[in-house]
């Protein structure tokens, strides 16, 4: 296959003049295993045959600005304004990513006037009534320790003309958007706002998603947490299904249009029989179909436990009316596990089979948690990484991680796909062999 046709350029507002408070702890920094020198690059590829293909030279390569503190900075810190916004959905981790920032701008650099804007971007919006509010270390004091946004969060457009005007007029340096896909196209159009007229304000993006599908970057803050909520809904649809004859357990997870959740958690307990996602289409009826297999899987085994990713199997729910979307555009999806539950218990019926289903959808009860202390550990580094982008004058770019390094990836690249499971790759395997489903059903 030919290799991706990248473009890693990091946006800058400028030269960077300062000395950063930083420099000391710098002093002795090199690429190591562990660390990347802020004068070396992340390589795009990982793999000799993925080198190879690009037919270049070594400093050719296609690479990513790692992240971490710099030498030089461009803003001065004293006069640095700070803004700090969470949109979209909710995700584990959104109040550990403020407070490492908040901690990180105040004691680290020494910024003073940090901005929290309320209830995503109508934070910047007169007419919504949400005035900004301070945010020092003993504002954000123990909120890790909850789930949610302590600054709130909504979706539903708004004019980035308006948002950048109230930018302006509050005379703020650098603006972090915490958010999901919709956010980061949000941040993009902000930074393009900024450039037009000339100002010098970095827009700096921390992605979240429980749905890890934001691409170019190894895994999204909140994912891990997500996904281990899910896991105890996998096994009590186990436990249940194994305690009754032909027990089936049937659980739905978040997943709108990449399967991860689902992917993960089976993985995690080793417990499920069928995993079905949005990535990997499936025949329900017909002998090879998956409502033939489930009912000779729990003919053999006297138990079976399917897991769906909520954006799975969406075109046996097509209506023929266009679809509808919420406040930010996003296509609202049917509900694919009341319709399986219907069909699995339809279809044993009709072979004369008895069954007991259990159905299970924890829904919001994976995203809402705090996050768990590995995703924690993510939040906090993914803040400090952030900073200092931001501090040296970085814009228009998100911080994440790539082959285990912390890089700056351009938001046009972060919104350029959606990470999804690949059919023919290595973690759609490890569930097929987890769960000994076939590769098709159908
Ligand atoms: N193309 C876009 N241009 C500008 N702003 C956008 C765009 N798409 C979404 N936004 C704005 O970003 C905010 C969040 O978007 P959205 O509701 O899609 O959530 P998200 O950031 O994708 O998070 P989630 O993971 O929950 O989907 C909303 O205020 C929305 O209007
Ligand atoms: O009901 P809400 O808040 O729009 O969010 C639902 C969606 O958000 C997500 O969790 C992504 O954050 C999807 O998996 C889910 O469909
Ligand atoms: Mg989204």
């Amino acid at each position: 296959m030919a290799p991706e046709s990248v473009d890693l350029t990091v946006r800058t507002l400028g030269d960077c003049r300062i000395e950063s408070p930083l420099a000391p702890l710098l002093a002795e920094t090199e690429s190591t295993e562990h660390y990347v020198d802020e004068n070396d690059r992340v390589l795009f590829d990982d793999t000799v045959n993925m080198i190879a293909a690009r037919k270049a030279k070594l400093d050719a390569l296609p690479g990513f600005e790692p992240g971490g503190p710099r030498r030089k900075i461009f803003f001065q810190p004293s006069k640095t304004r700070v803004g700090i916004v969470t949109c979209g959905g909710l995700c584990p981790g959104l109040n550990d990513v403020i407070r490492g920032l908040v901690l990180e701008l105040t004691s680290h650099y020494g910024v003073t006037k940090i901005y929290g804007f309320r209830n995503g971007y109508q934070g910047f919006i007169a007419k919504y009534g949400h005035p900004p509010i301070d945010l020092d270390a003993e504002a954000v004091s123990g909120v890790n320790e909850y789930g949610g946004t302590i600054l709130g969060t909504s979706r539903g457009s708004q004019d980035p003309y308006e948002i950048v005007d109230c930018l302006e007029s509050m005379s703020i340096n650098v603006l972090f958007v915490i958010g999901g896909d919709g956010s980061m196209r949000g941040a993009l159009t902000i930074a393009d706002v900024v450039k037009e007229r000339g100002l010098k304000i970095a827009v700096i993006g921390v992605p979240k998603t429980i749905d890890n599908d934001i691409p170019y970057i190894d895994q999204s803050f909140g994912f891990q947490t997500a996904f281990s909520k899910a896991t105890e809904s996998l096994r009590s649809a186990h436990v249940e299904a194994r305690a009754v004859p032909n027990g089936v357990g049937l659980v739905q997870v978040m997943g709108r249009h990449s399967g991860f959740i689902a992917c993960y958690a089976t993985l995690a307990n080793n417990d499920a029989d069928y995993v079905l996602i949005p990535e990997v289409p499936f025949q329900l009826d017909g002998d090879d179909g998956f409502l033939a297999h489930l009912r000779r899987r729990v003919r053999e085994r006297g138990h079976a436990v399917v897991v769906a990713a909520e954006g799975a199997g969406q075109e046996y729910l097509e209506s023929g009316e266009p679809g509808q979307v919420d406040q930010s555009g996003n296509r609202k999806l049917k509900d694919i596990g009341l319709y399986l539950r219907r069909r699995i218990a339809d279809d044993f019926a009709e072979h004369g089979m008895e069954t007991s289903l259990k159905y299970i959808d924890p829904s919001y009860a994976i995203r809402s948690v705090p996050a768990n202390p590995y995703d924690s550990v993510y939040c906090i580094r993914l803040a400090h990484a952030a900073v200092h982008a931001a501090m040296a004058g970085r814009t228009a770019m998100v911080v994440g991680r790539w082959r285990g390094r912390f890089v700056h990836v351009p938001i046009a690249l972060a919104i350029s796909k959606r990470n999804q499971v690949d059919p023919a790759g290595d973690l759609w395997m490890s569930v097929l062999e987890t769960t000994g489903q076939p590769r098709t059903f159908g």
